[in-house]
């Protein structure tokens, strides 16, 4: 709960307000019960009608009050559990926004997304049940409970023993209570990332016609979760009848007792009309107070998953050098294995690379190359071994100076929904229309952005549904490009491109070589025969490290890949007509 008061802790003046309503609405609830107990002992029983005319206006006077405290009630508990559950909301987003790629995988999108929207939602109610109820419990609990002990102390005794067993009912329920509502926030996790794997690789499911295995996966965790919801909820239902059942006991009980004290002369029926108004508020106060209990586990719950969240500290620490473009890079003994693995998926890697070059980065599947360029962009920073940019450490430079100064095509181009204009333009919202264009000319992609009904207007489906692979994947090239940086990382970009388009993107690049750094991750080899130097990898070491043709001579691997691709003869043809 440390959580909930830290984000209300800042609208203080609300919960002065707040509390000072209570008190209004206190005064109003009791003081009419008192009032009226007055004007029948003293203004009917003894026929003096004076009594009444006087007592009235008071009753008015504090009826109003008892609104005024109400609507003010209202008011400030809405204004702060909504203004919390906004705060909490903005602080996790902006956090998780600051997370390396290794803790949004420790918490999953489904859970980061169910941590931001229902449990925000479940702390927004639990605070407005506080505010609104559970302030003004206390005070009505103390001030009903002064009261009956005032009017009848033999009555009061019957109130003061129906309490503590009400009391030890919420306790229980709480304990046992607990486990369920975490089981059922996991479990929403989990149905929530079905849910979204479903969505999203709805194709893939369709077409291997797994409906009925995602089905019955979904309709599990469905199960699991009903049945959670149903346990929790038959025992909140048991605790409503045992509450009326323990309060018309008592009613009756002092109901007996008055008439035996009535009888003798010892109270006056004004006083017990007034007893009885005390303890159902009394009672119905109890009863808030052990709403608020019961519904502490599950907001408790949520608390600590967003708690847990924001308590994350993140991997990848900004330093504090900002850097101009970037003219050089280099790798000293690297090696990295991602945190939930164990064994190295890049060991001992070393090379440089400087501005006018290009460098392309080749192996098998599963090599490590990916690996390599999110180390570059520091989505991870190496487990051994260091990366100088311009020769300063990557971890004393500013992130966001960094990545500003790269344009990185990662391997699956993602579009956001927008125009094709706003993702082009992503993070660069001041771009012109010629820059754009200009970026998705030398993309290969202004010729059928064109052909488009509304051009650079037209609107990218979610995902990018309504574009193809190669498309979207000349958008995102265009969308690094405009940020015309010193260093591009292309991590196989262009494996989704015709022959032609990819030769003619190539050539299209050309001219901005010596200007800048290329880093080409990719599969075809045709797509990096004219860089000026290859890294092979296989099993996360590099096997060679050079020239094509040096490579093509020496390195067993390269020559391998080379070969399972192009023919001898297409080769010896390569080398002739570049005079290799
Ligand atoms: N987020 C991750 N967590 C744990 N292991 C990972 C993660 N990403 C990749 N790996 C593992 O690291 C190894 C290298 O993966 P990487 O994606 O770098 O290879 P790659 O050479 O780019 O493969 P491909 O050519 O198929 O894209 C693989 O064994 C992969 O299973």
């Amino acid at each position: 709960m440390k959580l909930i008061w830290q984000f209300t802790r800042k609208y203080k003046k609300l919960l002065l307000l707040d509390f000072v309503s209570v008190f209004g609405f206190a005064l109003a609830e009791l003081g009419i019960p008192t009032l009226i107990a007055q004007m029948i002992d003293q203004g009917i029983n003894r026929d003096d009608p004076s009594v009444l005319y006087r007592f009235f206006g008071i009753v008015v006077l504090i009826s109003v009050l008892g609104v005024c405290g109400t609507s003010l009630l209202a008011y400030c508990s809405t204004r702060i559990s909504t203004n919390v559950t906004y705060d909490i909301r903005e602080a996790v987003f902006n956090h998780t926004m600051r997370f390396s790629h290794a803790e949004m995988e420790k918490f999953g999108v489904a859970s980061m997304i169910t941590r931001t929207n229902n449990d925000a939602y479940q702390i927004m109610v639990f605070l407005q049940t506080i505010l609104r109820s559970a302030m003004l419990a206390p005070v009505m609990i103390v001030v009903s409970l002064l009261l009956v002990t005032m009017t009848s102390l033999p009555l009061a005794t019957i109130v003061f023993a129906t309490i503590p067993v009400i009391v030890v009912g919420v306790v229980l329920f709480a304990k046992f209570s607990a486990p369920l509502s975490e089981n059922q926030q996991k479990s929403l996790d989990a149905m929530n990332r079905i849910l979204r794997e479903n969505l999203s690789g709805i194709r893939v499911i369709r077409s291997f016609n797994n409906e009925p295995f995602e089905q019955k996966r979904f309709a599990k965790e469905n199960e699991w979760y009903t049945s959670q919801t149903t346990r929790l909820f038959k025992m909140m239902s048991c605790t409503d009848p045992l509450f009326f059942f323990m309060m018309n006991l008592a009613t009756i009980a002092i109901y007996y007792l008055s008439s035996l004290m009535l009888g003798r002369g010892a109270i006056e029926i004004g006083q017990v009309v007034a007893f009885i108004e005390y303890l159902f508020h009394a009672m119905m106060s109890v009863l808030v107070f052990c709403m608020v209990f019961m519904m502490y586990p599950r907001a408790n719950v949520s608390a600590k998953r967003i708690e847990a969240v924001l308590e994350t500290k993140s991997t990848i620490v900004s330093g504090a050098q900002r850097i101009g473009r970037i003219e050089d890079i280099r790798l000293e003994h690297v090696s990295f294995s991602y945190p939930n693995g164990e064994e190295n998926v890049l060991t001992d890697i070393s090379f440089e690379v400087k501005k006018g070059e290009k460098l392309a980065v080749i192996g098998s599947t599963g090599s490590g190359k990916s690996t390599l360029v999110k180390l570059l962009a520091r989505f991870y920073d190496p487990t051994k071994g260091r990366i100088l940019v311009n020769g300063k450490n990557i971890r004393d430079l500013d992130l966001s100076s960094l990545r500003s100064e790269m344009g990185f095509v990662s391997q699956k181009p993602h579009m956001f929904k927008g125009s094709i204009h706003d993702n082009i333009a992503f993070g660069l919202e001041q771009a012109s229309f010629e820059s754009v264009h200009e970026a998705a000319t030398i993309a290969q992609a202004a010729d059928f952005i064109l052909e488009r009904d509304e051009q650079y207007e037209e609107e990218i489906a979610e995902e990018g549904t309504n574009l193809s692979g190669g498309q979207k994947q000349r958008i995102s090239i265009a969308r690094a490009l405009l940020k015309k940086s010193g260093l591009y990382i292309y991590d196989d970009s262009f494996s989704a491109l015709d022959f032609k388009t990819d030769a003619k993107l190539r050539a299209a690049l050309e001219p901005m070589r010596p200007d800048s750094i290329f880093i080409v991750v990719a599969q075809r080899v045709s797509t990096i025969l004219d860089a000026d130097k290859i890294l092979v990898l296989d099993e996360g070491r590099i096997v060679g490290y050079g020239s094509h043709p040096d490579l093509y001579d020496s390195c067993a691997v390269y020559r391998e890949i080379v070969l399972s691709q192009l023919s001898e003869k297409e080769v010896r043809a390569y080398a002739e007509k570049t005079d290799l």
